[in-house]
């Protein structure tokens, strides 16, 4: 089947839009530089394919300037009050929200995300620095009971170090604030790595940072392309002055980062990719799964880690399912971020276009059947990709065992609870997983049984600034968000007061 009546927009308002806070330097203790080779790259509107801005091309050498500025910032910054942290976390986000509209221009214009995602990713992003904001104050420790008289003991935290965050392009602000918002209220510094793909949303962090009057060498941003990413990781993990490392990305880079890391025995926080199941079961209503099943697949084109990346349907439901999602679907638009009404933008880079075109003519020339999509929307440009929904799915199929990190839904037909949990959990990652259901005793046996970090009951959003966010098996180590975000930053020091 074609593309029905999917609503198709194409309109070129990002080109015509002014996009603010652009800046061309890397920021590296307070100061606006650029790369010590002179060397720049250009940053394209994935939407369009125009350059929108060029940045710095930092490597190795780079890196050790932005590690040292960090590690000088961090002998006073440790040093800081819980409260004197909160209110410069507090300034942060104030100045945030008074350029929400700007950073949700610079997202469309780098991301290509919708403009109402773009703006949704903005409050998601400055929540985080909020909460740390509020969080800082609360990073208490511990007075223990003795078990000797002559002794008192305590557990006091205190921050790591310098931090080194290493950050995806699917979520230019959130995947940053989440990491440094508790970094800073730790009271560690940072040096921020952004994506090749959306350097620049990150460095008017560090612009509205310095607006903030966050003290320098704090906050670090250093860009670089895809060529220098490798010497500028492998120096963050393997630098001594580093004490830690927290990583969002793809599962084959933060194994590498693991294995680099292990020379220093440093802290690692580990966010990588998934494979969500996302089951409806025969008692669930079917319109509000179609609906929390819209929403997790089609958030940012279905470029994000906890998209729901394999659609397990009860026997009974399955047609009627198909038939409602299918309808759901054809009312997505898919155009420029720019315009307001778009709700599906294009994929971030033609790699990844042609990656996800990969995985749907592997199942196409398997055996899955198409209800809608299946192919580039080329009409718009090379890296639009038309909502797509197969069914017909068998193991063999890569869409069954990869991360589609695009717009496919793919749904597998089951009979029994048993049979659905074996197949939502054979696989190697597990970050989240949902479900629908009415019936109550099947919620807490499903959600205990899911081999998954978060689990979404009867929700297909789950993400928020209160939630401790992460997986466990190959998707990661570690919690991002939460009261539980402070701990990837301070260690627990055990003090022994004796002779008392
Ligand atoms: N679990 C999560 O919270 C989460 C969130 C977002 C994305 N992801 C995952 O990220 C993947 C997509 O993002 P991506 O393509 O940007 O991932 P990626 O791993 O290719 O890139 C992520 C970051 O790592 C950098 N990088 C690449 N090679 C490096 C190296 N050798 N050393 C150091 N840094 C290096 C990149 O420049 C970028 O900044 C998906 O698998 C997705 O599931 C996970
Ligand atoms: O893509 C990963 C992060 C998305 C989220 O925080 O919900």
């Amino acid at each position: 089947m074609g593309l029905g009546r999917l609503i198709i927009r194409q309109t070129h308002a990002v080109l015509q839009t002014q996009v603010p806070l652009v800046r061309d330097k890397a920021f590296i203790n307070g100061a606006w530089v650029a790369a010590a080779s002179g060397k720049m790259f250009d940053v394209i509107d994935p939407a369009s394919g125009k350059v929108v801005g060029s940045v710095p091309d930092m490597d190795a050498y780079d890196t050790a300037k932005a590690i040292q500025a960090a590690t000088d910032a961090f002998q006073t910054w440790k040093n800081t009050t819980a409260k004197e942290r909160s209110e410069y976390l507090r300034k942060w986000y104030d100045v945030l929200v008074k350029h929400h509209e700007d950073l949700a221009t610079l997202i469309t214009a780098e991301a290509g995300k919708p403009w109402k995602e773009a703006h949704g990713e903005v409050s998601y992003g400055n929540s985080f620095v909020e909460w740390f904001s509020e969080e800082a104050r609360r990073t208490h420790g511990e007075i223990l009971a003795s078990p000797t008289r002559t002794k008192e003991m305590i557990l006091i935290r205190q921050p790591i170090g310098v931090a080194a965050l290493i950050t995806p392009w699917n979520f230019p602000i959130a995947m940053i604030t989440r990491k440094a918002g508790a970094a800073l209220a730790a009271g560690c510094t940072c040096v921020v790595k952004p994506a090749e793909d959306t350097p620049l949303t990150a460095l008017a962090l560090g612009h509205l940072a310095e607006e903030a009057g966050l003290p320098k060498g704090v906050f670090n941003v250093i860009t670089s392309s895809r060529t220098n990413a490798p010497q500028v990781g492998k120096l963050l993990c393997e630098s001594p002055l580093v004490a830690g490392i927290s990583f969002t990305g793809s599962t084959a880079v933060g194994k590498l980062l693991y294995k680099q890391s292990s020379s220093g025995v440093k802290r690692l926080a580990l966010e990588l990719g998934g494979n969500a199941p996302f089951i409806v079961f025969n008692s669930a209503d079917i319109d509000k799964a179609v609906e929390g099943a819209v929403a997790s697949k089609f958030r940012n084109c279905g470029q994000t880690c906890v998209s729901a990346n394999r659609f397990l349907i009860q026997d009974e439901i399955f047609d009627l399912f198909i038939e409602r999602i299918c309808n759901k679907m054809k009312t997505l638009a898919m155009g420029f971020g720019m315009d307001h009404s778009c709700s599906l933008g294009p994929l971030i880079n033609t790699a990844q276009a042609h990656k996800v075109n990969t995985i749907v003519q592997d199942a196409i020339k398997k055996g899955a059947k198409i209800h809608l999509g299946g192919k580039p929307a080329s009409t718009l440009g090379e890296r639009f990709y038309e909502p797509t929904l197969l069914t017909n799915i068998s193991e063999s199929m890569m869409c069954y065992n990869e991360e589609i990190f695009g717009p496919v839904a793919v749904c597998i037909r089951f009979k029994t609870e048993e049979e659905a949990l074996t197949i939502a959990n054979s696989t190697r990652q597990g970050l989240a997983g949902y479900f629908f259901s009415n019936d109550v005793p099947q919620l807490w046996r499903v959600a205990k049984g899911l081999a998954v970090g978060m689990v979404g009951i009867n929700e297909g959003i789950i993400s928020t600034a209160e939630a401790a966010f992460g997986g466990i098996k190959e998707s990661g180590i570690g919690r991002e968000g939460s009261h539980h975000g402070i701990d990837e930053f301070t260690y627990t020091k055990y003090m022994c007061f004796g002779n008392l």
